[in-house]
């Protein structure tokens, strides 16, 4: 898989280095390079943004800059990945599609993503008017119903989230399958040695005897049992049947 960013904060994504993903890049399972926007700008000031027409607080990111690096990154890409390739560019944004465990699982099967990361209020909306005419697949998601200062973040979240779904780079990949959301319900409760455990406050707290009984099938229809009235407890919602359009995939932009 190949993975592009946008941004005007290359350093936020510093941690798409470390850790799993690090050694998913080192094995050569992911292909992650990070852009600069600021570098497909051409006054001395490097300017990404302008005040927005018609008024209104803040700034808004120009169309040019963007225009020109998209062209840039995606021509790059095309130079390694053959002429047809073709990256779905995500938007994170706050009025995007929720970014869900399904959307993760359908774009790891994605040869190419390419993220690009707004600042300040957003983009200017003829970018992505731009990129639509020119048939590029967008997609629009957000990390939730709160709002962060840019696309940065999210770009990390989604990042690990894809990522880790990619054959290979998690060691064990049974362990993908039992995660909370993967089977759309929460996971059940997690216990290891000791089995019998006093707490500082002085409380004897044992595990549930079943996990000791060596009993897989039982143990199988425990957990079960325990992710459903968790998932009822913590999380109705996930119970109730998915409204339609209710995550992000390759929504076009709005
Ligand atoms: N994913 C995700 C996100 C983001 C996210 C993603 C990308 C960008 C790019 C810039 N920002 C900052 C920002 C701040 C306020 C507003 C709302 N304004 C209302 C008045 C008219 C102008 C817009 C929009 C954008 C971003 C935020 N926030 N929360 C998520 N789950």
């Amino acid at each position: 898989m190949r993975i592009d960013v946008l941004t005007i904060f290359p350093d936020y994504l510093a941690p798409l280095e470390l850790s799993l993903l690090g050694k998913a890049r080192r094995d050569g399972l992911v292909d992650v390079r990070v852009h600069d926007l600021r570098d497909f700008t051409h006054d001395r000031h490097r300017t990404v943004d302008d005040s927005p027409l018609g008024g209104g607080a803040g700034m808004v990111m120009k169309p040019e800059p963007w225009a020109e690096a998209l062209e840039s990154v995606i021509a790059a890409g095309r130079e390694e990945l053959g002429d047809d390739a073709a990256p779905l560019i995500v938007f994170p944004n706050p009025a995007g599609a929720p970014f869900a465990q399904a959307t993760a699982q359908s774009w790891s099967q994605r040869p190419w993503l390419l993220f690009a990361c707004g600042r300040y209020e957003g983009i200017d909306e003829r970018v992505y008017e731009h990129l639509a005419a020119r048939g590029h697949e967008l997609a629009l998601a957000s990390l939730g119903d709160y709002v962060l200062n840019g696309g940065e973040v999210a770009v990390l979240a989604i990042t690990e989230a894809v990522v880790r779904l990619v054959p290979g780079v998690v060691g064990n990949a049974a362990s993908l399958v039992e995660e909370s959301h993967s089977d759309g319900l929460l996971e059940y409760p997690l216990y290891t040695r000791p089995a019998t455990w006093t707490a500082p406050d002085g409380t004897v707290r044992a595990v549930p005897e079943i996990l000791l009984s060596g009993d897989h099938a039982r143990i199988a229809a425990w957990r079960a049992e325990q992710s459903r009235l968790r998932t009822a407890e913590r999380r109705p919602d996930l119970l109730a049947p998915p409204a339609p359009g209710d995550a992000a995939d390759t929504a076009p932009a709005s």
